[in-house]
């Protein structure tokens, strides 16, 4: 296995230029997560998720090459209920119809392990990775590793008796795990890329936490808004209720506690699932806009300004999106988009507390400056 050792470590000049390219990969990995996230959505919504009903991780990245193949895979896909509930009588061609997303999205998760591996060998054996980072990095690619093994849990949660989807609660796991993943890797990211937050020119340090106080609230409203969707996704509770404000004429809908015990309608019942997904959303929202008018209030300026102003605009184009979802019931496109806006938000709400980390602290060095460059990733 190869070690630092090999190369002598970088003189203290070049680690700002490694810190910039470690963070470019990470970023382009990041990237990549998000098209893998919203492929998986294109792939829920098409109805494609079950059509391969095999695990193979090397020989699977090859699709079915003859005719005989072809049948073989379309003849397995026979014996689950989808297929008998969903999908009698398709065809070979419609089975091909609903394979090539799962494939692709199966791909996609391929060439992101590859697209992380790789540079992770080529950094790390010349010595370009700092000995602190060594772990994390480590640790994320198993992290991504599992992920492939959650997505086939998931995935095999859809082949039981009965059952025409996977399970709502596998679906939230998998798409948590993509969250984070991809949470983890932006802000290594842009650890590296400004190891010393942004000055937070002319803002009293009062109001510089109370501003972060605001982001935090929101990005954990966030990403609570998120699990609440993918039970709302699981569920297909999109599919009913399609008024906005109102379900079925009241504010809260009257078969909220329908189920007993009460817990089971956090998770289990339709009215309160995407009861409790908008009333998030909403919260989540009221956190954005005290974001932008304490960030405005308060004359916010420079990169921080940017960075903190990204986050309500996003949420704000994501409750539009959710809205439209509902009120449109549910159309494959607009799901997708929603589901790959909802990691653009998260993704905002990091870069808007990265920002913002100076509110928490003194201030580090310079930001590029060599203290800088050799400071800890956080
Ligand atoms: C901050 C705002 C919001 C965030 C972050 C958010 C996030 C999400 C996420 C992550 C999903 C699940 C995607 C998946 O796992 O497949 C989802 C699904 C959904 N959301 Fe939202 N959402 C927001 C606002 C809204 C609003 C305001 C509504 C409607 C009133 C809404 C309606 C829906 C519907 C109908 C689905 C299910 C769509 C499907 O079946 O694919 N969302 N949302």
């Amino acid at each position: 296995m190869p070690t630092a050792s090999i190369t002598p470590p970088a003189p203290e000049r070049d680690r700002a230029r490694d810190r910039l390219a470690l963070s470019r990969w990470l970023l382009a990995v990041a990237g990549m997560i998000w098209v893998m996230v919203a492929l998986g959505g294109a792939t829920r919504l098409t109805g494609s998720g079950l059509s391969i009903m095999e695990w193979a991780p090397l020989s699977g990245a090859l699709p079915p090459l003859s005719h005989a193949e072809w049948q073989r895979l379309y003849d397995l896909y026979r014996t689950i209920p989808q297929y008998a509930l969903v999908n009698q009588g398709f065809g070979l061609e419609g089975f091909q119809r609903i394979f090539w997303l799962e494939w692709v999205h199966r791909l996609w998760g391929r060439l992101l392990g590859l697209a992380f591996l790789l540079p992770f060998l080529w950094f790390w054996v010349r010595g370009r990775i700092p000995r602190p980072l060594l772990p994390r990095l480590l640790l994320l690619f198993v992290l991504g590793g599992l992920q492939g093994a959650v997505g086939w849990f998931m995935v095999a949660s859809g082949f039981e008796a009965d059952r025409t989807a996977v399970s709502p609660y596998r679906l939230v796991v998998h798409l948590s795990l993509a969250l984070l993943l991809f949470a983890a890797i932006l802000w290594t990211a842009l650890s590296l890329r400004h190891p010393a937050p942004p000055p937070l020119d002319g803002m009293p340090p009062g109001r510089a936490r109370a501003l972060r106080r605001w982001v935090h609230a929101g990005a954990g409203l966030a990403v609570l808004t998120m699990l609440a969707g993918g039970l709302v996704a699981g569920l297909k509770a999109g599919l009913d209720y399609n008024t906005f404000p109102l379900m079925d004429g009241r504010l809260v809908p009257e078969g909220y506690a329908a189920l007993s015990p009460f817990w089971r309608n956090l998770v289990a019942n339709i009215a309160a699932v995407q009861f409790n997904h908008r009333l998030l959303a909403t919260l989540t929202g009221i956190a954005a806009a005290g974001t932008a008018w304490t960030a405005l209030a308060a004359g916010l300026a420079g990169p921080a300004r940017r960075a903190v102003l990204a986050f309500p605009a996003a949420v704000a184009l994501q409750y539009a999106l959710g809205v439209a979802t509902l009120l449109l019931v549910v159309p494959a496109w607009l799901g997708t988009l929603h589901q790959a806006v909802a990691v653009l938000v998260l993704g905002t709400a990091l870069a808007a507390l990265h920002a913002l980390r100076g509110a928490r602290a003194p201030r580090l060095a310079p930001s590029g400056g060599p203290e800088a460059a050799a400071a800890p990733v956080r």
